[in-house]
């Protein structure tokens, strides 16, 4: 049924193409399906058989006879039902697996800020690959009953007929109400399905806020608004799924009972037609066995109606986030150093004033300050040069746009280190080679260079040291230095820091900039901050005005020497790019 809604929708999208990376598995599936089925349907009619052989032709060798055929379509079912769980329970594994891969691959390239938009939120990510994935994951492993359904009218429409006409019109009477149920229920059942899924999503969002702000709210003696919200999003995610479990209690309540009728009004007709000698009492017998059937096949339709509205709900909030990467692109050769030149580079967001333009050109060894007031744009200018923001203007190394490069061959080339560290739970080697694997001897240079060793120093078991959870086990000002010596490792000839000397006191941060200095003599550093140690060992300046001051003309926040140590009064704002200091 999925395969008659229209391929534009991106949900039904996802879905087929879900299924069909496990289009062997799900064909095996279903193969054994109808094997099983096949067995299982042949059973009530050989019980029949052997009832009326042994009753009423009084046969027993006619009643062992069918009795043994009974027994070995008893075995049939039993390996056709395992082969079918396993090969559905093996495709349902690697779609979600596939689609996993697929999500966080589409998380790692895209920016926060598309991320934002078209999601609506950051924290219901970890919903989407979990909840949302499995819901994907039932109605896959769920499609083989299709099949099964699908034989079961096959093959009970004629035999109920054959048996007798009047058994049939029993069974037929069932359809229109089911027809009518299936009618009146999905739509409302998705809606609450909707409602479940995203108070899921809101609750995974209190639930990451609470983890990752609970320390500092702490201090201020703000965490229990942490802890209410997570609570409230759990009552709301508790009331939605009571609001759900109630209207499907009522749809499978209403399935199953329909069937149940039809057997018992069957029973009645089928005593009637047994007493006047138009069928058999093995006959009744396969009937009602049977009408169990068909009462098991609604059963399993009505579940599979519900799983595909989840599913539908669920691959769209997935699709939403797997339809933002840009298409592949080709690597393309690049040298190993070159000039950065930022042109007109402007981050526009919604209801914010714009961030830029910032225009600048630096050579390999310059060291280029980005200053400015507060929110004035510098974390986003360089998030922008990374290319992990929407913006106009461009960013270009010697002749290739960063827009156009591959993300992977991007990220050797530009290295950001963020305002805020963030460490994995892990050593402290761990955590420097999360991008990969480098010599110890690497290690320990990126470790020195980043002024690591001066801090490990005062660590029990240096580079082995645990940085607990989120490197809560560190000061910020290690934490900094961790994360630093991390994109040292990656040796890219373009470095952008944010602020990644904040949290150091000042001897240390001052033999770190020299050392940074020192190793990065060949390198483009990008540096944003207000720290007057790096303001005084950098080549030039460039002062962002305040967040909706800027002019719109590019050029506005544009370069001008860096000041000397002693030297620094508040540095001009300037349209127009000055002499470096050095070299
Ligand atoms: N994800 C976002 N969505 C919308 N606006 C944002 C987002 N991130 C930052 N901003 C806004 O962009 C502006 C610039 O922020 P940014 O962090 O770049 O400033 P900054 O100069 O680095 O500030 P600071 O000196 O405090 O680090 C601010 O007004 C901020 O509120």
């Amino acid at each position: 049924m999925i395969f008659s809604r229209s391929p534009a929708d991106p949900s039904i999208r996802l879905l087929r193409h879900a299924l069909s990376q496990v289009r062997g598995h799900f064909l095996r599936s279903v193969a054994w399906a109808a094997l099983r089925q096949s067995a299982f349907l042949a059973m009530p009619w050989l019980l029949g058989r052997a009832v009326d052989a042994g009753v009423q032709a009084g046969s027993p060798g006619g009643a062992l006879l069918y009795g043994g055929a009974f027994l070995a379509a008893a075995c049939v079912e039993y390996a056709g039902m395992r082969g079918w769980q396993l090969w559905a329970t093996l495709a349902d594994n690697r779609a979600g697996t596939w689609l996993r891969t697929r999500l966080l691959k589409a998380i790692l390239t895209v920016d926060t800020d598309t991320l934002q938009r078209r999601t609506g939120t950051f924290g219901d990510l970890t919903t989407r690959a979990t909840r949302d994935v499995d819901t994907v994951l039932v109605w896959i492993h769920g499609l083989t009953t299709w099949v099964v359904i699908g034989l079961t009218t096959l093959v009970l429409v004629p035999a109920i007929g054959g048996l007798d006409p009047l058994l049939l019109l029993v069974a037929a009477a069932t359809v229109p109400v089911l027809l009518v149920v299936n009618r009146v229920f999905p739509p409302a059942f998705g809606r609450r399905a909707e409602h479940l899924a995203a108070a899921h999503g809101a609750r995974g969002s209190a639930a990451d806020e609470l983890l990752s702000a609970l320390l500092p709210l702490r201090g201020v003696g703000a965490d229990h608004v942490l802890v209410e919200r997570h609570h409230r999003h759990s009552a709301e995610v508790t009331r939605s799924t009571m609001r759900l479990a109630s209207i499907g209690s009522v749809w499978e309540a209403v399935a199953f009972s329909v069937p149940l009728l039809a057997v018992t009004t069957g029973l009645l007709v089928g005593g009637l037609a047994v007493a006047d000698g138009r069928i058999t009492v093995g006959a009744l017998t396969t009937f009602v066995l049977w009408m169990g059937t068909v009462s098991l096949a609604v059963n399993a339709m009505t579940a599979r109606l519900g799983d595909l509205t989840e599913a539908r709900i669920a691959a769209g909030r997935i699709a939403r986030v797997l339809d933002l990467p840009e298409p592949p692109r080709p690597y393309i050769g690049l040298p190993e150093r070159d000039v950065l030149r930022v042109n007109g580079l402007t981050v526009r967001r919604p209801d914010r004033a714009a961030v830029g333009p910032l225009t600048l050109t630096a050579a390999p060894g310059e060291w280029v300050v980005l200053t400015g007031p507060t929110g004035s744009g510098k974390s986003t200018l360089l998030r922008a040069v990374a290319q992990l923001v929407p913006a106009s203007g461009n960013a270009a190394f010697g002749d290739a746009d960063l827009g156009d490069l591959d993300p992977d061959q991007l990220y050797r080339l530009v290295g950001l280190v963020p305002e805020g560290p963030l460490l994995l739970h892990g050593t402290v080697t761990e955590n420097l080679l999360l991008p990969g694997d480098r010599p110890p001897a690497e290690v320990a240079a990126a470790a020195r260079t980043a002024g690591l060793d001066l801090a490990l120093a005062q660590l029990p078991d240096g580079l082995d040291t645990e940085v607990g959870e989120r490197g809560g086990a560190l000061s910020g000002g290690q934490r900094q230095l961790v994360t630093l010596a991390r994109a040292l490792l990656r040796d890219c000839p373009v470095l952008l820091l944010d602020d990644v000397t904040s949290a150091l006191d000042a001897a240390t941060e001052a033999e770190v900039l020299d050392r940074l200095r020192a190793a990065t003599a060949d390198r483009i550093v990008l540096f944003a901050t207000h720290a007057p140690a790096v303001r005084a060992r950098a080549d030039r300046e460039i002062t962002l005005a305040a967040p909706g001051t800027g002019s719109a003309e590019p050029g506005a926040a544009a370069a001008v020497p860096a000041p000397d140590a002693e030297d620094l009064a508040p540095v001009r704002n300037s349209a127009r790019e000055q002499e470096p200091l050095h070299g």
